[in-house]
């Protein structure tokens, strides 16, 4: 039976995930320790199970371009492809770009941050003209090509949904099933879309899903059937994945 697998990965640490901000389309970098991880869980992941790529897709923003980076340059991939798509950036975050989560739950209790956080189809609150993150956003040069009635001023996991499934039904997926090895490197949400997608996880059951940061997540297709096989695999130690699963499932301080 020939099959191929697909790696999903989330960046490793931002600026933003060390504060315990609400980040979404803000352009943070990874820190120290975001740059560490990359190299010592994700490329260490890679590397032990010996993963090769043809192709890499990643978002516009520069927290998953570093983690690309540091996967190239160890993995020695500099003439592997990488394809940018504003498809696989993070869900924007609306109004709540910026603000603490934790002092966002002081105000408006967990069970509402986590409504925003993790439901289905919730839009947080637009953004608005006062947001400190809003000229930024709106104004990154990156972004000038994203089509204007595209342009998001919130987003949920749903809308978040309607961008980046097309671009892996047509562009990622015919590459997979065509036995190219595609490394995708985006963010928390983008992770959860494209797991609750690829395993048909229901709109309650996606709510309990949180993704680690810099852990490779393996999936396997037979190419015949076009069928996925078995189970994820987390390409790093059980209780590390767990351990940094609970982190990113809670609030924070
Ligand atoms: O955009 C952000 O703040 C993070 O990347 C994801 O945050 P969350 O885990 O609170 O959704």
């Amino acid at each position: 039976m020939k099959t191929n697998k697909v790696v999903i990965l989330r960046h490793g640490e931002s600026e933003f995930n060390k504060l315990n901000l609400f980040c979404g389309w803000h352009d943070a970098p990874l820190t120290d320790k975001g740059l560490e991880d990359a190299s010592k869980i994700a490329v260490a992941g890679l590397r032990q199970h010996q993963m090769q790529f043809d192709v890499i897709y990643t978002s516009l923003l520069q927290r998953a371009h570093q983690t690309v980076d540091v996967i190239r340059e160890n993995l020695k991939y500099h003439d592997v492809p990488v394809i940018y798509d504003w498809r696989l950036n993070e869900r924007h975050y609306g109004n709540l770009t910026g603000f603490n989560k934790r002092q966002v739950a002081n105000k408006y209790g967990e069970e509402k941050v986590q409504i925003w956080r993790r439901s289905f189809d919730v839009l947080p609150p637009e953004i608005t003209p006062d947001n400190p993150y809003y000229a930024k956003i709106r104004n990154n040069p990156k972004f000038k090509d994203i089509p204007k009635d595209k342009f998001p001023d919130t987003e949920s996991l749903k809308t978040l949904m309607l961008r980046a499934i097309p671009l892996w039904e047509q562009e990622i997926m015919p590459k997979v099933l065509n036995g190219q090895r595609v490394l995708v490197v985006a963010h928390g949400t983008v992770v959860r879309a494209l797991m609750k997608y690829i395993e048909n996880i229901s709109d309650d059951d996606i709510m309990k899903v949180n993704i680690p940061n810099s852990v490779p997540c393996v999936f396997e297709y037979d190419l015949s059937s076009g069928q996925r096989m078995g189970n994820i695999q987390y390409l790093a130690d059980a209780d590390y994945v767990k351990k940094e699963t609970e982190k990113v499932a809670a609030i924070g301080n």
